[in-house]
């Protein structure tokens, strides 16, 4: 990841290469991040919020507010962060919070920083809360309070740190406490990507790993791609292996539908897990409501990855909806099993519509 092209991007730590997403093929997407604002594709209302932060910065010589991002995963909050800091010339430094156990943790990497550097710590939702109290006077007063020694003779040490920004990421901003999410001056909302948008993304892609696509695969790539860039590069990838081992290295939409079978992505683009989730909803639980636990241990993973990974997309695909008494089926989701939904079962907006 530390490649030439990403030369002020300082990983804080080991654990921080943790913080970005570990692929075998993590040079790849490194390679395929998009470096200055211009170049990122989609988010017109974040992309528009930031400049006017980043500008607005710049024209006072300070840096600028610190700046939360939050979204499902894959959708460009890293790579934001790594575009805010080259926009205003400044070092980067990463760490994530389940990184962040003890106060002692941030202290140090906090009173390394220098003047204007962007600190960028993802699943910012995720710090131990010794820390997250560390983190305001920080981010408020660029001071932080070491306390030396335990009990009645513990004392509190004031330590003036370097004026920085902070760029917090998180995929459930509703976890956050509210004094840490007050703290932030700019939140962006990063939303599912257009299909459209996605096909830039697939074309973008395309260009810099030198992949034959035509309109139509790539149409085809973006539209199974779960509104995530990072999904959009990683079918990409995997339309090319097929094309160059089955299809003479040229990618048809037929060959990108040959290949997505072979990876088990459906024509809406879900996946097994998806497909998992909706098929236990609604063959085992009636099409619910039923609670997100349940749901998670019907299908044998984590609940939070139930809830982070697969439900944004399904809701957001009108195919689920999270209601007061647990998750359901929508009318979508059984027609996108080959079944026929009972009577009254509510349809929802879609993505897709
Ligand atoms: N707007 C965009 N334009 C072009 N490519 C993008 C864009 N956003 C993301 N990407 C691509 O998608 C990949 C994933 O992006 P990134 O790692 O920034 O997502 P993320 O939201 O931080 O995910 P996570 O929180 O899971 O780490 C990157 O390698 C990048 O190539």
């Amino acid at each position: 990841m530390h490649d030439e092209q990403v030369t002020d991007f300082e990983p804080a730590d080991e654990t921080a290469l943790s913080a970005l997403p570990h692929s075998g093929e993590h040079e790849v997407e490194t390679t395929l991040r998009p470096r200055k604002l211009a170049e990122f594709i989609g988010q017109p209302r974040v992309r528009e919020q930031l400049e006017l932060v980043l500008a607005s910065a710049r024209k006072r010589g300070v840096p600028p507010d610190h700046v939360l991002l939050s979204g499902p995963p894959g959708l460009g909050k890293t790579s934001l962060a790594m575009i805010i800091a080259a926009e205003l010339d400044a070092t980067l430094r990463v760490t994530s919070g389940p990184a962040l156990e003890r106060a002692g943790d941030l202290a140090a990497m906090l009173s390394n920083l220098a003047e204007g550097d962007v600190l960028f710590i993802d699943e910012i939702h995720r710090i131990a809360r010794p820390a997250e109290e560390m983190l305001y006077l920080a981010m408020e007063d660029f001071r932080v309070d070491v306390v030396v020694g335990k009990g009645p003779g513990a004392t509190s040490i004031p330590l003036e740190i370097a004026p920085f920004t902070l760029v917090g990421a998180t995929t459930r901003s509703g976890s956050l406490t509210g004094p840490l999410r007050d703290r932030f001056g700019f939140t962006g909302q990063m939303e599912f990507y257009h299909p459209e948008e996605l096909e830039l993304v697939v074309g973008r892609a395309a260009t810099i790993l030198d992949i034959t696509v035509d309109e139509d695969a790539g149409a085809e790539i973006a539209r199974r791609s779960r509104g995530t860039p990072r999904i959009a590069n990683r079918l990409l990838r995997r339309v090319r292996d097929y094309a160059e081992v089955r299809a003479n290295g040229e990618a048809s939409k037929e060959v990108v539908r040959a290949a997505l079978e072979v990876y088990d992505v459906d024509e809406l683009g879900l996946d097994r897990l998806d497909r998992a989730v909706l098929s236990a909803l609604v063959r085992s639980f009636g099409g619910g409501p039923v609670g997100v636990s349940t749901l998670a241990v019907a299908v044998g993973e984590e609940p939070s990855t139930v809830e982070e990974v697969c439900e944004p997309y399904l809701v957001r695909a009108g195919m689920l909806a999270r209601t007061p008494r647990g998750r359901v089926a929508t009318a979508t989701a059984w027609e996108h099993l080959g079944l026929r939904p009972p009577a009254g079962t509510a349809a929802e907006p879609s993505l897709f519509d």
